[in-house]
């Protein structure tokens, strides 16, 4: 069904530079030398975008209705050893010095943009350079943006999507424990104003050790009074609920970043924060690093961001002013 082009390892590298290309990756212009022999990714391509395939209908579905969606089980997406690898990989990269601070931007109500660092949170926008000391994590991303926009283009609730693989924007982002947040955002809040066509977030968790009432870290997302998001069983795939990951409050959802476990939402409407991590935990300890993988996926059907008519489009005015 999906062309994939990954029989070498080399060929993999090489296509997703020139697919992301027509962004701002222009720096990710770097092939490997033939006499280079390129580490193999663990991850299985046509596994992985067989499960995607089997997963597009309850994505589109939630999305549509809920305007998130959350695997049901934390391997949904991935098996625990592929999960464990990233984990690995993405702590290599960290050593090798490609983290950096990570800091945001808020905008007051006067519409003035300030930034401000995220304390305990460091983050890199991996790309196709990265390939020799995290290939998993690449192939991850490549999947991932050749994969899924046309899938969830093609449901029937997906009919609007307009999803592309036009631009390429990646962050992976580690935080520590010992109280670390991110404050309440949007992930794109300007939109066209700024030329940001970001319209779908998805997260891969990468915390095969997550313990779940002692770590936290959950991802909350505020749904609204509305009740945009009924249930926490309706993204379920199999019809099992799974109470532990999600945890509906009046008007928001707290979901785990346990195993590897995927968090999709629209990136231009949907409010959400990360609640502190393990408070009195010492921010040091490595094996409560909470990873988290982020690729955003374009619209080019521009009337999509920000539209006025969407069910939830007063989310960002209802969450910011609680
Ligand atoms: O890591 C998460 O759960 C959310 C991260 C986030 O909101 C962001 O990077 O914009
Ligand atoms: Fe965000």
């Amino acid at each position: 069904m999906f062309a994939v082009p990954y029989s070498t390892a080399t060929k993999l590298n090489r296509y997703l530079l020139s697919s992301s290309s027509s962004c701002c990756r222009t720096a990710a212009i770097a092939f490997f030398s033939s006499t280079e022999i390129p580490p193999e990714p663990t991850i299985d391509v046509s596994a992985f975008q067989t499960t995607l395939t089997n997963l597009a209908p309850s994505i589109s579905k939630s999305l549509t209705t809920n305007g998130y969606y959350a695997t049901p089980e934390p391997y949904s997406i991935l098996p625990e050893h592929s999960i464990q690898t990233m984990r690995e990989q993405s702590i290599h990269l960290r050593n090798i010095g490609r983290f950096e601070q990570s800091w945001s931007e808020k905008i007051d109500a006067s519409g003035k943009v300030s930034r401000f660092d995220k304390e305990g949170v460091f983050a890199c926008e991996p790309d196709g350079q990265d390939y020799h000391d995290a290939p998993d994590l690449i192939l991850y991303l490549s999947v991932m943006l050749q994969t899924l926009p046309d899938l969830l283009n093609s449901q029937q609730e997906g009919a609007e999507f307009g999803l592309s693989a036009s631009s390429f924007n990646a962050k992976l982002a580690v935080t520590s424990p010992g109280g670390s947040v991110y404050p309440l955002h949007i992930d794109n809040p300007q939109g066209l104003s700024a030329g940001d066509t970001r319209r779908l977030t998805c997260i891969l968790y990468m915390n095969p050790d997550y313990q779940d009432g002692v770590d936290g870290g959950e991802l909350r997302i505020f749904c609204g009074s509305g009740g945009s998001s009924s249930t926490t069983t309706s993204n379920s795939d199999n019809g099992n609920s799974d109470d532990e990951a999600k945890k509906k409050k009046d008007d928001v959802v707290d979901i785990t970043p346990d195993g590897g476990r995927m968090v999709l939402f629209w990136s231009d409407e949907i409010p959400h924060e990360v609640l502190p991590t393990a408070p009195t935990a010492d921010k040091l300890d490595e094996m409560r690093d909470r990873y988290a993988l982020t690729v955003w996926i374009p619209t080019d059907y521009y009337h999509t961001i920000h539209n006025p008519d969407s069910k939830f489009a007063n989310l960002g005015d209802e969450a910011f002013t609680k």
